[in-house]
């Protein structure tokens, strides 16, 4: 049982925190910059794309592995290892000239970004109670939308004013400062020393004093009790160890809420996720007629937007657990509802359309949120960094083929060059989204039932 309401679990999360909002800036510092990018490089808008193309994929390849290792050597670990890739990603982005080793680079940031949400995400269960989950999930991709905002004008104002190589040895100094706060702050679970304590053999009196907040693990016994859906006859931590990845894979793949929490994450986030790292810009100005600046200034609608909803769902998920699924069932149907109202409307849809359109797309990227409490509900605590990984590979999956579906779509129809754009050749490829989301929207209707079902059969409650 938790006795204290301390101040460490903030202060693990705080830190765990800034350190996913600089791979949130790692991951996007090249959105603004793609002009001084092809000036310092030297090359085509096609090869520019290739670099956040290559970051994604290798993001996208390492989900399950990455989580594979969170269970075998904790989440700091991870963690504070993800954030030193970047780390080096961004001093090879700041001194190289050559395209081939910027692309390194890149495969560097995408790797060590694609350690941290996951790692992040493993460390909350230890340090909170189930109640807050929610919420601190939801602060949590709050805080990387920050890391957001921070990509986008600041960092381009100062690369402008430092130079390319300054800006990203800034960058690279940043990441490198709060991978030092990591190593002395974060600790997997209460009781256990942070990465500085462990390489010393140390144990600081924090670390001890924090022994009493812990649970299961310190202590062996089963103080703060584990979600009611986890299997814990068949997936006790010391018979898992030995496990084989299939047999993990398996074994998660059986239990229907992490299915469900699969397609969650499959189906909410990529309309935004398309939409803000590729083909937004180009569809408003190539597409509607807007001009960059008042593009620009629609996009920012989306960040908004998303950081308004991840302050109200968290409260929301954990207030009606019963019905989160259909709370993102309900965003995911609202985001298709604006989406075909755009793809149809007869003509240039009008500005107020538009906004809708802005404002009701990135619900999305919170409402995939949702995906992790689902999940957590129902995966055992030694299988959760896979299955974290797991679940995060979906909504990126589906956001890299969209990606690429326009593209070939646009291509098809002679127009993916930004001379040859045109609202109509982008209301056909924008219309390749949905049948990813019918796909979605069906599997979690029918996970959603199996779910219910293998509850009552089993006689668990949802917690
Ligand atoms: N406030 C938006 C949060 C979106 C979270 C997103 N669905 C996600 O899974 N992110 C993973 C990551 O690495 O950022």
């Amino acid at each position: 049982m938790r006795t204290a309401r301390p101040l460490l679990p903030w202060i693990v999360w705080g830190t765990a925190a800034a350190l996913y909002a600089v791979a949130i800036i790692n991951r996007s510092s090249l959105s603004a910059l793609g002009p001084a990018a092809q000036e310092h490089f030297g090359i085509d808008a096609t090869t520019l794309a290739t670099f956040p193309m290559i970051q994604l994929i290798v993001y996208a390849a390492l989900q399950i592995p990455v989580g594979v290792l969170i269970d075998r050597v904790g989440a700091t670990s991870m963690l504070l290892g993800g954030s030193i890739l970047m780390v080096l990603g961004q001093v090879v982005m700041a001194t190289v000239h050559n395209v081939e080793l910027a692309i390194l680079a890149r495969v560097l940031v995408g790797a060590g970004d694609a350690c941290t949400f996951i790692s992040v995400m493993r460390l909350l269960p230890e340090w909170f109670a189930l109640k807050q989950l929610p919420v601190v999930s939801q602060l949590t991709g709050l805080i990387g939308q920050a890391g957001q905002l921070v990509s986008v004008a600041p960092l381009a104002l100062f690369v402008s004013l430092a130079g390319w190589t300054s800006g990203f040895l800034g960058l690279a100094a940043v990441g490198l400062l709060v991978t030092i706060l990591g190593a002395l702050v974060i600790r997997d679970r209460p009781g256990v020393g942070t990465f500085a304590e462990r390489i010393l053999g140390k144990t600081g009196k924090i670390t001890r004093n924090a022994r009493s907040l812990g649970g299961i693990h310190n202590t062996g016994t089963v103080e703060m009790a584990p979600p009611s859906t986890e299997m814990i006859p068949v997936m006790r931590p010391t018979r898992v160890r030995g496990l084989g990845f299939w047999d993990q894979a398996r074994r998660l793949l059986r239990i229907p809420g992490v299915r469900l929490a699969y397609w969650v994450h499959f189906t909410s986030p990529f309309a935004s996720n398309v939409f803000l790292l590729l083909w937004g810009t180009p569809f408003l100005v190539g597409g509607i007629g807007l001009s960059p600046a008042a593009a620009g200034g629609m996009l920012s609608l989306t960040v908004i937007s998303s950081m308004f909803a991840g302050l109200v769902l968290g409260p929301i998920s954990s207030r009606f657990l019963e019905r989160r699924v259909w709370v993102n069932l309900g965003i995911v149907i609202g985001i298709v509802t604006a989406w075909v109202a755009v793809l149809v409307w007869p003509g240039t849809p009008p500005t107020w359309l538009l906004i809708v359109l802005l404002v009701v797309m990135p619900l999305g990227g919170p409402a995939s949120m949702i995906s992790f409490e689902v999940l957590r509900s129902h995966t055992p605590r030694s299988f959760t960094g896979f299955a974290t990984g797991l679940v995060n590979t979906a909504g990126f999956t589906a956001s890299l083929l969209v990606i690429l579906l326009i593209g070939l779509v646009l291509d098809w129809q002679g127009a993916g060059s930004p001379e040859d754009y045109s609202l109509s050749a982008f209301r056909v490829a924008f219309a390749v989204q949905i049948p990813f989301w019918v796909l979605g929207i069906v599997m979690i209707i029918i996970e959603q039932r199996r779910t219910g079902r293998w509850m009552r059969e089993n006689d668990r409650k949802l917690r």
